[in-house]
Formats: C-alpha cells, sequence, structure tokens
C-alpha cells in the first residue's frame, strides 16, 4: 500500500479578523511570508513529498513567491470555505491510498517533534489522527447576552490543531458525505466525526499558533524564531 505523503496547505481566506492590507497568509515574519514558513517546514520534513497549496483563483500574491516555482509545490484554487479549498486540493492526489496532511498556511510554527508524533499516530489508527493541545483555562459558556450559562467540564477538552492527517480517499470520502449533507466542517476531523468515525487526538504543542487576530502576529514570529534557532 501507497506511504507516498502529501500536504494539502489551504491558503485562500481572506483573513477578516487579521484585518491587514492583504490576506494574513502574505504577512511577513522572520523575513519571510507566513505562507512561505509553512510550506518550508513540511519540505523540509524527510517524509512530505510535495505540497498542494489552495489559493484564492484571483491571488495576486502567490506567483511572485519562489516557492510557486519549486516543482514540489502544486497551486490549485481554493474555495468558498476552508473545506471547499481542503478539497480542492485533494483532487490534486490521485492516490486514495496517499497520506495525506492537511495544514493551515496560517500556522507557520509546525515543530517536526509533533510532524512525527501525528504520522506515527496516524499510521497506527484505523481513522488517521490530528494535532490537538488540551484546554489549559476554564471554559465557559455565555448566555448569548454576555453572561455566564455555564462552566463547561474542561477534562478531556482539546483545542483541534493542523496537520491532520488521513488516507486520501478516507477523507475525500467523509468530505464529500458531510458536505453533501450540509454538515459545519470547520476541520478535516470533523467530517470522519460526521460519518461516525473517531480519528485518534495528539498531543501537540501550544506554540503551533494560527496567526488569526493582529496580536498574533508577534507571537508567532517570537514562537518562529525560537523553533529556528532551536533547529541550527
Ligand atoms: N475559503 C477558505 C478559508 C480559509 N482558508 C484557509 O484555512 C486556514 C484557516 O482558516 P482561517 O484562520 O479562518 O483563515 P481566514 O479564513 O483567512 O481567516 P478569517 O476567518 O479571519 O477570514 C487559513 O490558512 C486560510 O487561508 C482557505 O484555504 N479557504
Ligand atoms: C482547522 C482549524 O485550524 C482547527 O482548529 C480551525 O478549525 C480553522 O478554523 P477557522 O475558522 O477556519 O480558522
Amino acid at each position: 500500500m501507497s506511504s507516498e505523503m502529501i500536504a494539502v496547505v489551504p491558503a485562500a481566506g481572506v483573513g477578516s479578523r487579521m484585518a491587514a492590507d492583504r490576506p494574513k497568509q502574505y504577512l511577513q515574519i522572520a523575513g519571510k511570508t507566513i505562507l512561505e514558513h509553512t510550506v518550508a517546514r513540511l519540505l523540509k520534513h524527510p517524509s512530505i513529498e510535495r505540497v498542494v497549496v489552495a489559493v484564492s483563483p484571483d491571488d495576486p500574491y502567490f506567483p511572485a513567491l519562489p516557492l510557486a516555482s519549486d516543482p514540489r509545490v502544486e497551486r490549485v484554487n481554493g474555495g468558498a470555505e476552508r473545506a471547499d479549498s481542503v478539497f480542492a486540493g485533494l483532487a490534486a492526489i490521485g492516490d486514495s491510498n496517499a497520506w495525506v496532511l492537511v495544514h493551515d498556511a496560517a500556522r507557520p510554527c509546525l515543530r517536526h517533534e509533533d510532524l512525527d508524533k501525528l504520522i506515527a499516530a496516524a499510521k497506527a489508527s484505523e481513522f488517521g489522527a490530528i494535532l490537538a493541545a488540551p484546554v489549559r483555562d476554564t471554559m465557559k459558556r455565555g448566555n448569548g447576552s454576555g453572561a455566564i450559562a455555564q462552566t463547561v467540564d474542561r477534562s478531556d477538552l482539546w483545542h483541534a490543531l493542523t496537520p491532520q492527517m488521513f488516507r486520501a480517499g478516507q477523507l475525500k470520502q467523509a468530505l464529500e458525505s458531510a458536505l453533501a449533507d450540509g454538515a459545519v466542517v470547520t476541520d478535516e476531523a470533523s467530517a470522519l466525526e460526521h460519518c461516525g468515525m473517531t480519528p485518534q487526538l495528539v498531543a501537540g504543542r501550544a506554540d503551533n499558533l494560527k496567526v488569526t487576530q493582529p496580536e498574533d502576529l508577534a507571537l508567532a514570529a517570537f514562537y518562529l524564531e525560537n523553533l529556528l534557532r532551536d533547529e541550527q
């Protein structure tokens, strides 16, 4: 059975919460765009053979990046929602037995120690695996009017991270089914859950943050500089 390992990077978002002059994946930290750092982290891992990047069809930034001419990087057109972009990336993978790791373009601080843990867990799981960070704060649910409705039991509560790793065919079928049913699919695992499957949780580092809001940029730069120094 194929062991080709391909990363799919959804990078077609507009970054509305970042409210910058360009989509956040094209903001610079540590001398490069966030997207370049994210793709470099993936291609630096010896098990990942190529990266499929889903970008907006009218994206003017991607062609100017050196990675656009890297033979290991394939561009596809992303879609209206993140799940549509992931689905478009999967369409570029012909082998249903290939391993696919879906990783947000907005997460540039992925460490190989976490990637190694994820790969091992996914290969040992019937339904793949995702990186996740245990919740560390007390969790509250609001009552819709700004007050506390209840405290949520945080035991075994996790922040889903990426990469999320599955056999390409398994993920494609689950996404097709979940999207056809109108399910809310904010990460790949939720599509498999919709189909009754139970991917494994792999405890990952909390510094694998998704750059989402303005205050995340400086933190991501700090985490990335730590990562690059640790890998020297
Ligand atoms: N239609 C979309 C929406 C999002 N993404 C990607 O999915 C990842 C996680 O999404 P998010 O952090 O929500 O990015 P945006 O959608 O750009 O942010 P916002 O929700 O603030 O607009 C990002 O790398 C983003 O580029 C995508 O490929 N296609
Ligand atoms: C996939 C993800 O990063 C896991 O936490 C998250 O669901 C992306 O959500 P977003 O609203 O598209 O940022």
